[in-house]
């Protein structure tokens, strides 16, 4: 796998990686709020299952203890005062023998009700006699005989209850489907809500968090289950999951995008730059210098340019690093080479074409420099080859000079690159053998400003008189800058004012408009 195949592997997955971290956490929180939200569900529904169970036992509790032993005016009159203080209870029965003889809402019956036999029996704890449950569906209570009810029906003693299942606010309980329940060790009853849902659950037919089942603590055997599923959570939150959808999402490609550049920035140092010059990601682009005087075009300087399948590098990064890789020498064989043959296809070229390239001084420094003149391209050439070579300390030394003393022997020209920036001996202007002193652009880009260093600009102009050398100017972009240097005695110029550096095509074409 190629290389940024396999960086673009890594910042897809990281992206996965996030977005799946962040989805849990997402889903993490959805699980607690949905948690929550069935717990509240669940004891709002025992909390009246608790207070239904209580009415039942107080009222029952109550009439047994009168003791009525036939359905009077006195016991009917318990029997609805009872029923008015009542919460979930919707009629009371009187029974004798087995038989209703009176409810609270038809009063005495013309003919008895015989009991039917209930669901199931529960001992009562306040009370020796038992409980007797009955779920019914549909009943037609004695008043309301049209309408079919929903209906639990207690009996304890002579008396019996009939408690509205539906008795819980449903519009409170958010969960959609929730059932009541009284459950023994043998048998489940269901007294209220969906039937089956308590089954349901227990057997795990839903998802995880989507449903719980909880017990009253005070009345055993009644419970709840209660189940919202996540489908409907989901869309009861919509707004907030599309949000957090979209924000983790943009996590998820922000952080891929992010370890995709970082991993590019780290190889766009030391591996492009080696890699790059084995590969021939470096090209150059040349630049025109000009006489100020004539306006005609009398040389080029080289200028490295990178760019490789991870992007552009520029001269300012890739400069110190070829430096610090120890690979200057291979690096100007390579420009050297590329530059001639580049250069030598250019037909239509002034006579004594100057083409400046770039010196590192630590070539100096090691000697390299000296085996310039064993290249025959570039002792051969048809151009005047001018190396630029930035101020040194190093060009002090005794052996700098030899060499550059038979450079200049073999035919090349020497150029001071960056004039006033660096280590700078007036010594060498005298001592070496140079031909050229270039004035860097921070001093011409000072002339609009009018700082301290375009004020120096006469200064050095009379050193170059009294050693005999000629001037560039480099980064001239204004007319302004232009007539300063020109009335100052540079001449010759350099600069986005005539051209920008261009790749040798445009080059060749810049080159045949000035020669028309
Ligand atoms: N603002 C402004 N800038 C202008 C203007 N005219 C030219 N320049 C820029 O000034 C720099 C002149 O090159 P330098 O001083 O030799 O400075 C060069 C040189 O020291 C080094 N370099 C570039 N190519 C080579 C190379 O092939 N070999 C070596 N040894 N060094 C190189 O990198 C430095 C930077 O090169 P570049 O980025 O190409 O920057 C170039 C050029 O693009 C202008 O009007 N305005």
């Amino acid at each position: 796998m190629k290389q940024y195949q396999r960086r673009s592997l890594i910042a897809v997955v990281s992206g996965i990686v996030v977005f799946a971290v962040c989805a849990s956490t997402l889903l993490y929180f959805a699980a607690q709020k949905l948690g929550r939200q069935l717990a509240r569900d669940s004891n709002y529904i025992v909390k009246h299952i608790d207070a239904a169970v209580n009415e039942r036992s107080k009222i029952l509790s109550h009439l047994n203890s009168l003791s009525a032993d036939s359905c009077n005016s006195d016991n009917l009159i318990e029997m609805r005062r009872a029923l008015f203080d009542a919460q979930y209870v919707i009629d009371i029965g009187f029974f004798k023998n087995d038989e209703l003889v009176c409810t609270t809402g038809a009063g005495k019956l013309a003919k008895t009700i015989p009991d039917n036999p209930p669901d199931y029996i529960r001992a009562d704890s306040n009370d020796n006699k038992p409980v007797r449950v009955r779920y019914e569906p549909q009943l037609y209570l004695l008043l309301f005989s049209d309408r079919a009810m929903e209906v639990i029906i207690v009996r304890q003693g002579n008396y019996n209850l009939i408690i509205d299942s539906r008795a819980f606010n449903d519009k409170v309980i958010v969960s959609t489907q929730w059932e009541v329940l009284y459950k023994n060790s043998d048998n489940i009853f269901h007294l209220g809500g969906v039937e089956g849902t308590y089954k349901q659950v227990k057997t795990n037919a839903f998802l995880a968090y989507e449903s719980v089942i909880k017990c009253s603590n005070h009345n055993p055997g009644y419970c709840t289950a209660v189940q919202l599923p996540w489908s409907q959570f989901f869309a009861n939150n919509q707004f907030l999951l599309i949000i957090s959808l979209i924000l983790i999402s943009l996590a998820g490609v922000s952080s891929g995008l992010l370890i995709d550049y970082s991993l590019a920035a780290r190889r766009s140092t030391v591996t492009r730059v080696r890699k790059g010059l084995k590969k021939g990601s470096f090209y150059w682009t040349y630049q025109p210098i000009i006489c100020l005087h004539t306006g005609n075009v009398v040389g080029c300087e080289a200028l490295a340019r990178f760019e490789d399948k991870y992007g552009v590098l520029l001269p300012d990064q890739f400069i110190p690093i070829i430096r610090k890789t120890n690979l200057t020498w291979r690096f100007t064989q390579a420009m050297i080479e590329k530059v001639l043959c580049e250069l030598t296809t250019v037909e239509a070229l002034p006579r004594h074409f100057k083409v400046s390239i770039n010196i590192f001084p630590c070539d100096v420094e090691t000697g390299n420099i000296a085996l310039l003149k064993d290249i025959p391209a570039l002792t051969d050439s048809r151009f005047i080859i001018c190396l630029e070579i930035t101020e040194d300390e190093y060009l002090d030394s005794t052996v700098a000079h030899t060499h550059f003393k038979n450079l200049v022997e073999a035919g090349f020209n020497l150029s001071i690159d960056d004039f006033g920036t660096g280590y700078s001996n007036l010594k060498n202007l005298q001592n070496l053998s140079f031909h050229q002193l270039k004035i860097d652009r921070t001093f011409v880009q000072d002339i609009t400003t009018q700082g301290l260093k375009a004020s120096m600009i006469p200064n050095i102009m009379a050193l170059v008189r009294k050693f005999n050398y000629t001037c560039v100017a480099e980064g001239i972009e204004t007319n302004e800058q232009e007539a300063i240097l020109k009335q100052a005695g540079v001449h010759y110029g350099q600069g986005w004012k005539y051209a920008k550096p261009m790749a040798l095509r445009e080059f060749k074409a810049y080159l045949k408009l000035q020669m028309v």
